[in-house]
């Protein structure tokens, strides 16, 4: 279901850093179209040969996301099979995760931060209108296309990367929804929660939460219904609390979610321009 491509159509450059079971590299691919040779730069995610038991994970979600097109999800140029190797070929996005980008430059802006939230909350809305639940949302699969600095004013663009394999559900505390580790099924609610602790992300400058507590700690969170330490800017911490909710049908829609997303980033804006008008 989706494209096949030839393993010498590939050209393999530096190393970008492993995942958990994937190993990423820069690289670029050859296509022939009406007898023009096309380059393109691409990033290569080959999944570890002694994981071939969760490849099926990694190509469905590879199908998944080449199934539909959307400008924020990330663009997957079809799968690459050699020897024992799984390979992924998708988009080269410019700048990477987002986590790690958050982690590097601590000064981007509270509407920086506020319009990265609204494109993911658009990416699950168009995933929620197909009935398509991600499964892995959180701030090292969103990547950054477009930096957006202050000066030319110009915005930030971020891409929802693929699910990518199922790592193991409790390293994934806080961000996979808690009912998850009953039911083992992912419905477009556990996205909620996971947008929730992906939020939690963007506002701490790319903090993982619950950073460095260990696997029984993590799965006591959930078993003590606890919550995230609440931001400061209490209208924010309520969206995320509203999304961090334990019992699924109670998080707010999609919809709603871009409703109060607009409503903080104008009242953002507002307590900006006030403060200007101070200064005046
Ligand atoms: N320095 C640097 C630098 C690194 C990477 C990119 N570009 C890019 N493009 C993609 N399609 C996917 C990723 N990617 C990054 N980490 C993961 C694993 C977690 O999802 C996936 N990175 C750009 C610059």
């Amino acid at each position: 279901q989706f494209h096949m491509i030839k393993h010498e159509d590939l050209t393999w450059k530096e190393s970008l850093g492993q995942g958990s079971f994937t190993h990423i590299f820069r690289g670029s691919k050859t296509d022939q179209r009406d007898g023009v040779t096309h380059t393109t730069e691409v990033l290569l995610k080959v999944l570890d040969a002694n994981h071939k038991n969760c490849w099926e994970s990694f190509f469905e979600a590879a199908s998944l996301m080449s199934q539909i097109s959307h400008k924020h999800l990330l663009l997957v140029y079809g799968i690459s099979v050699h020897k024992s190797k799984n390979i992924m070929v998708q988009e080269f996005v410019k700048h990477g995760a987002l986590d790690l980008y958050l982690k590097k430059s601590m000064s981007v802006s509270v509407s920086w931060k506020l319009d990265v939230a609204k494109q993911l909350a658009c990416a699950l809305n168009f995933l929620e209108e197909k009935n398509i639940a991600h499964g892995n949302i959180c701030a090292k699969n969103l990547l950054l296309a477009r930096e957006g600095d202050p000066s030319s004013d110009n915005s930030p663009f971020i891409k929802l990367s693929d699910p990518g394999t199922s790592m193991a559900l409790l390293d994934r505390i806080p961000w996979v929804a808690p009912e998850v580790l009953d039911t083992l099924e992912i419905e477009l609610e556990c996205d909620k929660w996971s947008f929730g602790t992906t939020l939690w992300e963007i506002f701490n400058n790319g903090e993982a939460p619950l950073q460095g507590q260990d696997l029984i700690q993590k799965q006591q969170f959930y078993e003590h219904f606890s919550n995230l330490p609440a931001l400061e800017w209490t209208e924010l911490a309520d969206l995320i609390a509203q999304c961090m909710q334990y019992q699924p049908e109670l998080r707010p829609s999609c919809r709603s979610i871009i409703r109060q997303l607009n409503s903080l980033i104008t009242s953002g804006n507002t307590q900006v321009f006030a403060i200007c008008l101070q200064q005046q």
